[in-house]
Formats: structure tokens, sequence, C-alpha cells
């Protein structure tokens, strides 16, 4: 590589195949890379269900992995803990939403306020041209001189959907290594360079929640018993009761232990009244819903925006119109009603591959 091209580059480590494998690639191409690993949470604090602490600390385990990936490809690492800013910015926000009646998206916080903000601010402090981060998600420059944010090729792993907070500033700054691979080329990859984090499995499913029990975690925080109320239908009929209004997400069906002759689901949560709203699956639809927190990678030309929507993680994309009001909130109306808006999730607009942008889902229409 010529000389002129060689890059300072921060790689966002997680001690994971997908960015152990990024930093490889880095490197390879020539640039000069700096791994990082920003350890946020530690499961020395997490109490288990029996009372006793769990006896590893799989975060730092992680970060162990990080360092041997690092040396393994010969690169200097660096540890930066958050776990105060990670506390503040992701956690406290994910228990608070679910004790609001809401259905949170930790990693996209996690995305926009600490590691595209304050990882990205340390890269530059290290006076590094970009940070790379391990995600399946593609950034361009187009002729328009903006960079747009696209898919990840490979769709069963697209990640673009946790980063559409992404400004023109950020993008500027980032590189997404993986976002023309499939996570089998990856693997591929990992193994061909016998990367000792090759045969990893996939993180679970939130980084800092052990055993993906969310429910034992909110407990853990605020204690048990809190949130305990009634099961009713549209109408107020009481119908049960529930042990926590944060254990029901809008489209749930499994749980609610209710004899019913025809299936019920969970249609709202009114954390307020501690009631749990059930009812038959037509009243899961919705002909659109309110965003507020409303984000452009690029600003749209017009008030309304023909669009595709994802309103959560694993949705196919519908298609909708978006009007955009300038106080960063927006209606989304869908083309067909469509199942289970569930407040606190993010709701992503696309065009083909791009992302367009993004908000907070509030409410339906
Ligand atoms: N603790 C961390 N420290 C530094 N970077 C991180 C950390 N956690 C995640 N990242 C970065 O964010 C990217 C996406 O994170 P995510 O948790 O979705 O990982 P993943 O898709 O399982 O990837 P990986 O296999 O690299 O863990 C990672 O590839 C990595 O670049």
């Amino acid at each position: 590589m010529a000389e002129k091209h060689r890059q300072r580059i921060v790689i966002a480590m997680s001690g994971g195949v997908d960015s152990s494998v990024a930093a490889a690639l880095l490197k390879e191409e020539g640039h000069e890379v700096i791994g990082i690993s920003m350890q946020v949470w530690d499961y020395a604090n997490f109490t288990a269900a029996e009372g006793e602490k769990f006896d590893t600390c799989c975060s730092l385990d992680d970060i162990h992995d990080a360092r041997r990936v690092a040396e393994q490809i010969g690169i200097p690492f660096y540890v930066v803990n958050f776990e105060e800013e990670f506390r503040r910015l992701v956690i406290d926000d994910f228990v608070d939403e679910y004790f609001r009646g809401r259905t949170p998206n930790p990693c996209v916080r996690c995305n926009q306020r600490v590691k595209f903000e304050l990882l990205l601010h340390k890269a530059r402090e290290l006076d590094a041209d970009f940070l790379a981060t391990g995600h399946y998600a593609r950034r361009v420059r187009g002729e328009d001189g903006l960079y747009h944010l696209l898919r990840g090729v490979d769709p069963a792993k697209d990640q673009s959907y946790f980063l559409f907070t992404l400004t023109q500033d950020q993008l500027a700054r980032t590189l997404f290594p993986l976002g023309e691979m499939t996570k089998e080329q990856v693997r591929r990859l990992a193994a061909e360079r016998g990367l000792r984090v090759a045969e990893k499995g996939e993180s679970q499913e939130i980084c800092f929640v052990p055993d993906d029990d969310y429910v034992r975690f909110l407990e853990d925080e605020r204690g048990a018993g809190l949130m305990a109320g009634e099961i009713v239908d549209r109408d107020g009929n009481v119908l049960g009761r529930h042990g926590g209004t944060y254990r029901y997400t809008v489209g749930q069906r499994r749980g609610l232990g209710i004899a019913h002759p025809t299936p019920l689901y969970v249609v709202g949560v009114d954390a307020e009244r501690r009631q749990v709203i059930v009812g038959p699956a037509e009243e899961l639809l919705a002909t659109g819903l309110t965003a507020t927190g409303v984000t452009w990678v690029v600003p749209p030309q017009g008030q309304t925006v023909e669009a595709s929507c994802k309103i959560r993680y694993r949705h196919q994309p519908v298609p909708c119109t978006v009007a955009v009001r300038a106080d960063g909130s927006a209606d989304v109306r869908f083309r067909q009603p469509e199942k289970s808006v569930t407040p606190g999730q993010a709701v992503v607009f696309y065009l083909d591959d791009e992302v367009l942008g993004g908000g907070w889902i509030e409410g339906r229409l």
C-alpha cells in the first residue's frame, strides 16, 4: 500500500470473532491499527438468583480474548473503562424504560451514546483517522459528497438497524470492514488466520444481561413485585394478575396464564396503572405509529418521505410514508396495517438498502 493511504485506525474490539477479523484485515491492508476494548459492565456486579456472585467475570474474559487477538496480529491494545458512563447512558435508560412500560433497545443507545460518541472521541484523542467496528453495515460516499449508510450484504447479520443515529460527522470517521462479507466468510477468515476466537459463539443478545434473563436483571436492579398488577382487556375487565409489567411486551402471547377461548396477546402496557392490556390478534394491528427523536443520516428533501420501515430488529421492512416535523417527531403510516407497534423500540427508515434515518416509537396511529 502506498504510504499516503496508510491510515491510523482504532478498532473497537469486543473479544468476539467479528471485531477480531476486522482488526486483522485492517492490519493486513497495511494500516496502523490500534485495538481498544471498552470495559462497560463487570459481571462481578451481578448477583445470581441463589444469592451467589458469579465466579467468573465474563466481560473481563472478553477483554482478555481481545488482548490475545491483538497480540496475535501484532497491534497495540488498550482498555478504556466506561463502566460509569455505560451505567448512566445505557443501563439506567434500559431499566427506566422498562419501568415506564416500554421495551427499550440498549444496543442503539450504546452505539449512539457510547461507541460513536465516547469511543470515537477517544479515537480522535489518539489522533486516529478512523474508528472501525465489526458491525455488518456499509458506509459509502455518494456523488452528492455525503456519506450513506447501507445494510451489510449478509441479510442474516445486517446490523444497520442499530446504527440509524449516525451523523455525517460520525460516518466520516467510521469504517465497517465487514460490511461486504457474510458471517460464514468471516468465520473462515478467522480460522485461516488461526485467530483464537474463531470458534467463539455468538454473543448474548444484550451484552450486560447474563443468560439473556432481562427480568432477573431488572428485579436485581429495582426489586421484584413493584410493578405487579392486573391483566385487563381493552374494556377494563380484569382477566388475571401478573408479576410485573416489564415482563410483557406488545405482541407477546406466552406467559399470560389466562384460559380464554381465543388466543390473547399483549396489546398494551400501562405502567402507571400497572396493567397489562390483552386482546385478540386483530387488536395488535395499527395503521401507523408516532415517533420522537427522529434523526436522518441524509437529510430528507421534503416533509414527506416514502420509505420502508423496520419497527424492530427482526422485522421485514414494510412500505410506509413518513411525515416529518421540525421538532424531531414524525407520523409514520404503513401501507398495510402492521402488527405489534411497540413503544420504546426504534423505527428505522430504509430506501432499498440504504438507512435514511429513524426514531423512537411512542405509540400507534
Ligand atoms: N466491549 C466492547 N469494546 C469495544 N468494542 C466493542 C465492544 N462491544 C462491541 N464492540 C464493537 O461493536 C461491534 C458490534 O457489537 P456487537 O455486540 O453487536 O458484536 P458482535 O456482532 O457480536 O461482534 P463481535 O463478534 O465482534 O463481538 C463489535 O464488532 C465491536 O467492534
